[in-house]
């Protein structure tokens, strides 16, 4: 699964929609297996969630956003396919989330193509779901000092966090992906598949049970005047960079 959504693969609602229903397509296809999730767009994983989603827009309108952020997490999380990411690119927030949320990471080694949970730079907060699996993968510590400084780790750091798996030249990121597949599916289905439930289900089961009251709560976060105002000025800050 290539993502392309340029310039930088931001999650909007129409990118989140054509990922789930990608996803789905896959899923209920018995021919497939396994899905290797790379990007399409040069030197760019994703940047995140899109903040033109979460910025000037209606209550009704972060809703229905927050909710189908909520579905692209719980299908990617708990998906019965192998899910590999080969990581091509930098990688923040709401991007890292998903790769987070894979079997296994490759990231190709390239000291640009950071990657974290950088949400705090931008004055808000990342919610307990992200704080969860990030902890699932790394531990307690490191995710406490991750989350808190909003930390983008670079390749070397990465591996050594637990962030991701393997490091490898940029030009074998596909084909470490591919290699690192088929330890995953010599595994009898049925027995994977059921550890993988029973390992990620307790951490998906609370999403699930909270659903409503996250959306609720992330509609009041993110409609607060300073927390707009924090998004814009960090928007601006993008967009300066250019100038
Ligand atoms: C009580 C608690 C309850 C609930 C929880 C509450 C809140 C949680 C809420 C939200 C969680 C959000 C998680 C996220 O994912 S936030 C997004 C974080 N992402 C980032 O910080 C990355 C930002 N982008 C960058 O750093 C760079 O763009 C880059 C390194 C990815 C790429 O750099 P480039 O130099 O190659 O490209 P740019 O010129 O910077 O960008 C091109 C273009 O794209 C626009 N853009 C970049 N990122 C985003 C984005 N995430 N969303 C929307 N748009 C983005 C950028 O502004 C440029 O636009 P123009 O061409 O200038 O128009």
């Amino acid at each position: 699964m290539k993502m392309r959504n340029p310039p930088v693969n931001s999650l909007s609602l129409e990118f989140l929609t054509e990922l789930l229903i990608s996803l789905e397509k896959l899923e209920s296809d018995k021919a497939f297996h396994a899905i290797i999730l790379t990007s399409d767009c040069p030197g760019i994983f994703s940047a995140g969630l899109d903040l033109m989603e979460m910025c000037g827009r209606d209550p009704t309108h972060y809703a229905e956003y927050w909710k189908a952020v909520q579905e692209l997490w719980l299908r990617f999380y708990l998906s019965h396919l192998v899910v590999i990411s080969a990581i091509n690119g930098v990688n923040a927030a709401g991007g890292c989330l998903l790769a987070l949320s894979c079997d296994y990471r490759v990231l190709a080694d390239n000291p640009k193509y950071a990657m974290g949970l950088n949400e705090t730079l931008l004055g808000i907060i990342a919610p307990f779901w992200f704080k969860d699996t990030l902890v699932n993968t790394v531990g307690h510590r490191t995710a406490e000092r991750a989350l808190q400084l909003g930390l983008l780790f670079p390749p070397a750091e990465a591996l050594q966090v637990g962030m991701v798996d393997k490091v490898v030249p940029e030009d074998q990121v596909l084909s470490a992906a591919r290699s690192e597949l088929a330890q995953w599916l010599a595994i009898p289905g049925h027995a994977r598949q059921l550890t993988k439930s029973l390992m990620r289900k307790p951490t998906a089961d609370r999403l699930l049970k909270e659903r409503d009251a996250d959306i609720q709560n992330f509609v009041r976060f993110i409609s607060r005047d300073a927390i707009q105002k924090a998004l814009r000025v960090y928007l601006e800050k993008l967009k300066q960079k250019k100038t």
